[in-house]
């Protein structure tokens, strides 16, 4: 079994346990009360390569990263550094992050947020809707292609916009059949949580312009992002680097900065 089917069977035994909780109907009652989705697809075309900053307490790779006993402090940090987005994962067992993270992040920032987590299913969609998301994580390696397809259409239909992750070039035409308008290429492989920097420039040209592409994991600063970004990122996607320093605030700042060089693409 690897890495990534584990993860799932965690994710779904949680799932079973909070549906027991809350019904579908009053989950969608929920997320019609929920504020009105941020347009996170203009914050990713604006101008300058972007930065994505996570919210990461623990990782299977890592364990335990940081305590983040205020994540909407941390989130508004980001936010005040330049972050175009917010990733907030809500996986519980692997990541230590919850539903809750996120209802608190979105409260407190302006910005679009991302919930990270591993969905199988459309009722996490109504949970990140329900919770205040504006993005969700889709992620190829952990669904059949029709679950993928309906997944990416229900996220659409419900004013979420879908990321689709990948890490080979064939999940790059699936999540293009798909019909994914933002592709995220992580660079470490969740079956292995192996990471190798090279994946972004290895298969981002098989990723056709007009769909903007976030390179994800492995940036440990600046000299991380230009590189992405030279081989075509719109934006990078950070999490361990930023929680584990002292300040993320400039830490965020220091990534924008080099994203907003004037030889590096600047919005479209
Ligand atoms: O901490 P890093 O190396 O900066 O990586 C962040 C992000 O890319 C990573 O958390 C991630 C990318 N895809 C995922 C899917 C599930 C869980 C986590 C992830």
């Amino acid at each position: 079994m690897s890495v990534l089917d584990e993860i799932i069977e965690g994710v779904r035994a949680d799932l079973a346990d909070r549906q027991r909780t809350m019904s579908l109907d009053d989950l969608k009652a929920r997320a019609a009360k929920a504020p009105a989705p941020r347009d996170a697809l203009a914050t990713l075309r604006s101008p300058g390569v972007g930065v994505v900053a996570e919210v990461k307490r623990s990782s299977p790779s890592k364990g335990a990263l940081a305590a983040i006993a205020d994540p909407a402090a941390l989130a508004r940090d980001y936010e005040a550094g330049g972050a175009k987005i917010i990733s907030v994962l809500t996986e519980r067992r692997r990541f230590g992050g919850s539903l809750d993270d996120l209802a608190e992040v979105r409260a407190n920032v302006d910005i679009p947020i991302l919930r990270k987590d591993f969905i199988v299913t459309s009722y996490q969609l109504w949970e990140a809707r329900a919770y205040g998301a504006d993005v969700a994580l889709l992620i190829v390696a952990a669904l059949e292609q029709d679950a993928l397809v309906s997944l990416v259409e229900r996220a659409e239909s419900i004013g979420l916009l879908p990321l689709v992750e990948v890490h080979t070039e064939e999940e790059v035409d699936r999540a293009l059949d798909a019909g994914a308008r933002v592709i995220g290429v992580n660079a470490r492989d969740l079956r292995t949580l192996r990471v190798d920097r090279e994946t972004f420039g290895r298969i981002a040209p098989r990723i056709p312009a007009g769909v903007v592409k976030i390179a994800e994991s492995g940036v440990r600063g600046p000299h991380d992002l230009l590189a992405y970004a030279s081989s075509g990122a719109d934006a990078v996607l950070v999490g361990e680097s930023l929680v584990i320093g002292r300040d993320p605030r400039s830490a965020v700042a220091d990534l924008v900065a080099a994203g907003a060089h004037p030889a590096l693409r600047q919005g479209g």
